[in-house]
């Protein structure tokens, strides 16, 4: 029997939060607003501990060049903007205008919106127009799951040997176990299973928040 990932309760996921890098007064009014102006989808935000991690994970590879795939208000862009080394460039693909403009606010006032191009269009559309060159340093997929396994075969021939490909919500808030899965935890198990085959890759997949993919291409 291997050791299990601890269950963490309110009080354990607090300590968690006190003990690791704090949001700062900029990323918390961007929860805060995000939390205000769009009640209903806020909890598409990622957490801030996935946050300090894609912070960490681009200065860990001196990332250059990053593309997101699923930016809405912008927490994570601006996560992987900070980490980004000295000139360094991430591409951002969302349909929404109503949740990008926050971003770009936030982004404004992060300093960060120079190195930031944001593509309003279906994420495959513009991921299929991008050159077939292996450049990219970091990615995070994030967006509608149905898409996963597109946006992975389009990103992982694009990225460079070493580089990190970054996957959210693959626990599916434990429904990859139900029997019946919905939709979106259909997709989300039928790409964990995908992305474990997949040779071009090795990866681990971590218990935080609701479980991510950290897959680094050989
Ligand atoms: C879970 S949210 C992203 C959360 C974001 N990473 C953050 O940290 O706040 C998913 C986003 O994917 C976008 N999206 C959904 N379908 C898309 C598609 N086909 N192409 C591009 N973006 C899409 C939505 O508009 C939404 O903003």
């Amino acid at each position: 029997m291997t050791r299990k990932s601890a269950q963490l309760d309110e009080q354990l996921h607090e300590y968690l939060l006190q003990h690791g890098p704090r949001p700062d007064t900029l990323q918390r009014e961007l929860i805060e607003d995000t939390q205000r102006l769009l009640p209903d989808s806020a909890d598409m935000q990622i957490s801030p501990e996935q946050a300090s991690l894609l912070t960490l994970l681009a200065k860990a590879i001196r990332a250059e060049y990053a593309v997101e795939v699923g930016t809405f208000t912008g927490y994570s862009a601006l996560a992987i903007a900070r980490g980004l080394n000295k000139d360094g460039r991430l591409l951002c693909c969302d349909v929404s205008t109503e949740y990008t403009d926050v971003a770009r606010h936030f982004w404004h006032r992060a300093g960060v919106s120079e190195r930031i191009e944001l593509r309003l269009a279906p994420a495959l559309d513009t991921l299929r127009g991008l050159e077939n060159t292996a450049v990219i340093d970091l990615s995070f997929i994030d967006a509608d799951k149905t898409g996963y396994i597109a946006y992975w075969n389009e990103i992982v021939p694009r990225t460079r040997s070493g580089g990190f490909i970054v996957v959210d919500n693959v626990l599916a808030g434990g429904r990859v176990l139900h029997e019946r899965q919905d939709e979106s935890a259909h997709a989300i198990h039928e790409f964990n299973r995908y992305a474990l085959r997949d040779q071009r890759v090795e990866l681990t997949m971590l218990p935080i928040s609701d479980g991510i993919t950290l897959a680094r291409r050989h």
